[in-house]
């Protein structure tokens, strides 16, 4: 293992050259910002523990999504006035029981989804659940094989492979670009993730699915990545099944449900693999046979988590009056500008991005890779500095996070990121990566 790197204290006097003309730069941007009083719907206060009570730039809205304004009242209404005063009858006077379509529509614009094909409850991993198993039921009888995205969030993979053992088919990672190359008439259908989690890379949802669908197999979606960052488009391009979780870029709060997107002309083919009774035609009629209710009802399984249900609800009118195609444009505009101030702040050879430059690829977060270089490794490759980068710079205000072995997020969250932000994050992770031993000069810069 490497020693701990000492990181001399921040004295805020240092100014890398060129810091001003950014920091003009980033004033211009924020002035100009169609979205930046959006920025006010959220809380954003200090920690009550920083030292310096300046609020925190937060760059981990890909991991967790900040506080929307109007949750705290809201839940309090829910808990003293619905749950406190009226009861039982909340279930039908508050709209509980219809909390997780009528969300669920209130989601589905986000995604491209019209009215009645996406239903919310559950967390993302039983959605995979319900998603593949229902896809496999509905796939052709010769197939297989599932396709998983080789790249994927480790709970996918583990999904994906449990519903292959019950159903008897194989799993066959592949990368999302070569899935078209891959698939064959064996195929019943491929898993993969619309955004990935560690570089940030955006896939070919449009292609991907086509060729999919060109060789008989269904395309099922993974989109906690790009939901609330990027137009996804699920009924212009055909996707059959979806999941999601909203505590990303929807900002629903800590374990906030997920949800279920299934295509309009395939709800009637949808056998959930947990049919429970919420899902049920007539629920109260308490039949001992099951039916299965009509249309996205049948993605439910059982009672709705009315608490979560609703902080998400009122976290969505956050949404109010904000398209996701202006949230695109801000999102390309923020990780560019970041980027740009990395170049410029950050000791050449000591970071490589790991996101696309193409903005065709991008999705809503900046993944830098830390040279091996600043440090020995820990003998499995990994870069056990990047770490304790991050967490230098989260105790200087700059909270992004750290995947193994070497990556440096950051996710930018349009709806409350401004540009001084990206600036602020860039400048302070110049300080730190420069307080390091020096690297290699000549290494390739940060940007690519
Ligand atoms: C791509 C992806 N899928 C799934 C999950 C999580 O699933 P769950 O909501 O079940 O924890 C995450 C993040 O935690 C993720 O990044
Ligand atoms: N879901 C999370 C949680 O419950 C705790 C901490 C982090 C998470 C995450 O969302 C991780 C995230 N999906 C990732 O991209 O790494």
């Amino acid at each position: 293992m490497s020693e701990t790197p000492e990181f001399p204290e921040a004295t805020g006097r240092t100014e890398p050259a060129g810091a001003r003309e950014q920091a003009v730069r980033a004033a211009e941007l924020d002035a100009a910002d169609p979205l930046a009083a959006v920025r006010d719907r959220f809380v954003l206060d200090p920690a009550p523990d920083h030292a310096s009570g300046d609020a925190d730039v937060y760059l981990d809205g890909n991991s967790l999504g900040a506080l929307p304004r109007g949750v705290a009242d809201r839940i309090a209404d829910v808990i003293t006035r619905e749950w406190g005063q009226l009861r039982i009858r909340s279930w039908n006077e508050s709209g509980w029981w219809t909390a997780p379509e009528r969300i669920g529509d209130k989601i589905a614009p986000l995604i491209g989804a019209g009215p009645g094909r996406v239903v919310v409850g559950d967390s993302t991993s039983v959605n995979l659940f319900k998603a593949l198993i229902g896809g496999v039921r509905m796939a052709g009888k010769g197939c297989t094989e599932i396709l998983v995205d080789a790249t994927t969030f480790p709970t996918d993979g583990y999904i994906a492979r449990s519903v292959a053992r019950m159903t008897g088919l194989a799993v066959r990672p592949v990368e999302p670009a070569r899935i078209a190359d891959e698939v064959t008439e064996r195929t019943a259908l491929a898993l993969v993730n619309h955004v990935d989690y560690r570089t940030g890379r955006l896939n070919d949802l449009p292609g991907i699915t086509h060729a999919l669908h060109s060789a008989g197999a269904l395309a099922v979606w993974d989109l906690c990545h790009s939901a609330g960052a990027l137009p996804v488009g699920l009924d212009a391009h055909h996707v059959d099944l979806a999941v999601g979780c909203t505590y990303k870029y929807l900002n629903g709060g800590p374990g906030s449900p997920a949800y279920l997107y299934i295509r309009e002309s395939l709800q009637e083919r949808f056998e959930s693999p947990l049919p429970g009774w919420n899902s049920h035609a007539d629920p109260f009629a308490m039949d001992p046979t099951y039916a299965p209710a009509d249309g996205i009802l049948r993605g439910r399984v059982g009672t709705p988590d009315i608490l979560s249900l609703l902080a998400l609800e009122a976290a969505l009118e956050a949404w109010d009056g904000v398209s996701i195609e202006e949230v695109r444009t801000k999102s390309l505009a923020l990780t560019d500008f970041f980027l740009e101030c990395v170049a410029a702040y950050v000791p050449p050879g000591s970071v490589r991005s790991l996101t696309p430059s193409d903005h065709q690829w991008r999705g809503s977060q900046v993944s830098l890779a830390c040279s091996p270089k600043l440090s020995a490794t820990d003998g499995q490759g990994g870069t056990p500095l990047a770490g304790e980068v991050m967490d230098e710079l989260i105790r200087r205000g700059v909270v992004g996070d750290f995947r193994y072995p070497d990556v440096l997020r950051f996710g930018f969250t349009p709806l409350y990121t401004s540009f001084a932000d990206a600036e602020r994050a860039a400048r302070v992770l110049g300080e730190v990566l420069g307080a390091l031993p020096e690297v290699e000069s000549g290494a390739s810069g940060a940007a690519g």
